[in-house]
């Protein structure tokens, strides 16, 4: 893997560059902050290092992939009706203002990491169509002397209709990808979508390929974020841009305590009962208030853009 491209907005990963970050060095420096034996505390920090987070349960680094991964399978099949239940279509306007935010150009190759069943890629999809018909429109208005032929041409190429544009989904899970794969079919998108399998901790890319790289509802999940933004990072283009759409904090009291009734009192039992499955979704609300503190921080230097009351963010930055 290539050595990461310095940078001043990817500047936030300076901590998240350093895999010393979760090695004994860097927590070596930090055991300073408290007051036990020096031994002691870096023994117990070497030991809280190679732990994290799944929800609220702590875990061994090595258990998280895992736990994610049954996590998924088990609600791929749910997984679309499941989140127009929890959030009554609200997810939909989330994911379009993420494409509103992208404004992708023609020609824009895209990597939607953790893309599960295909949402990011559908829009784009569907906005580069509509945004190259339109154009094409316009074309063909100016060129008012082209034949039948050469018009219904134009429109049958079906590669073309998107500019050259091309979405490539990746997601760790199989299960999330098939239900993707079958969505695409069923909806008419064929054109300049690819699906892979792969981990955002290890993208199997070459470096510099994508114009854009976004991963919406899926950071949180990853079990080493620096890694992943690290990868970002590496298959960006010079001046490629990183969207990421995911749950951030509610600083309201009043619809903190809301959000809090709904997260930890509905969800899991619309978990039960559409999905047959309280876990995942305990994991779900859990995992949100265990996240955006630390991705806050790791991304301190990047624009960061609220949207609804805080309960989501867009975070992004710029590849240079
Ligand atoms: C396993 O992992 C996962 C599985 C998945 O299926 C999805 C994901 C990743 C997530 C997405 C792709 C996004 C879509 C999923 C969600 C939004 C679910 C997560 C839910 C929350 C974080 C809770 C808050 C959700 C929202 C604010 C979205 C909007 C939802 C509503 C407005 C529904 C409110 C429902 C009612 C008013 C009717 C029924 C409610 C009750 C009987 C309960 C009592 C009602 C309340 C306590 C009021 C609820 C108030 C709020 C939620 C505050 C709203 C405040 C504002 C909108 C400003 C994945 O990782
Ligand atoms: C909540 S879903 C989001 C799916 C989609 N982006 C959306 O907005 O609906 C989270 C996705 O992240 C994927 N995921 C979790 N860890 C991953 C990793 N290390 N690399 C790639 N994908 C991962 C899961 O398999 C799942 O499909």
């Amino acid at each position: 893997m290539a050595a990461p491209k310095s940078c001043a907005l990817w500047s936030y990963c300076g901590r998240g560059w350093s895999r010393a970050m979760r090695g004994g060095q860097l927590l070596g420096l930090r055991s300073s902050w408290s007051g036990a034996p020096l031994n002691a505390r870096l023994l117990s920090q070497e030991k809280r290092a190679t732990e994290t987070h799944f929800g609220f349960e702590t875990v061994p680094e090595e258990e998280k992939g895992g736990k994610v991964y049954q996590v998924f399978e088990s609600v791929a099949k749910k997984y679309d009706v499941m989140n127009d239940m929890m959030s009554l279509g609200i997810h939909r306007v989330w994911k379009d203002l993420l494409l509103w935010k992208m404004r992708p150009l023609p020609g824009t190759q895209l990597l939607d990491v953790a893309g599960g069943t295909g949402d990011i890629a559908f829009r784009f999809l569907n906005y580069v169509q509509s945004h190259h018909q339109n154009k094409q429109k316009r074309q063909l208005r100016a060129q008012q002397n082209l034949s039948w032929e050469e018009i219904a041409k134009k429109y049958q190429n079906e590669e073309d209709s998107l500019g050259g544009s091309r979405v490539v989904v990746c997601d760790i899970n199989k299960e999330m990808l098939k239900v993707g794969k079958q969505k695409a079919l069923a909806q008419g998108y064929r054109a300049g979508l690819a699906w892979v399998l792969g981990d955002a901790e290890e993208l199997p890319f070459d470096d510099d390929k994508f114009d854009i790289y976004t991963i919406a509802f899926g950071i949180r999940n990853v079990t080493h974020i620096d890694q992943a933004l690290q990868e970002a990072h590496r298959v960006l283009k010079p001046g490629g841009r990183f969207l990421c759409l995911e749950f951030s904090q509610v600083n309201n009291p009043l619809i903190s305590r809301l959000y809090d009734l709904y997260s930890f009192q509905v969800i899991p039992v619309l978990g039960e009962v559409i999905a047959g499955d309280w876990k995942s979704y305990q994991y779900l609300v859990e995992s949100i208030r265990r996240f955006p503190e630390e991705f806050k921080e790791m991304i301190e230097d990047a624009a960061f853009t609220s949207l609804t009351s805080g309960i989501v963010a867009i975070h992004s930055g710029l590849n240079c």
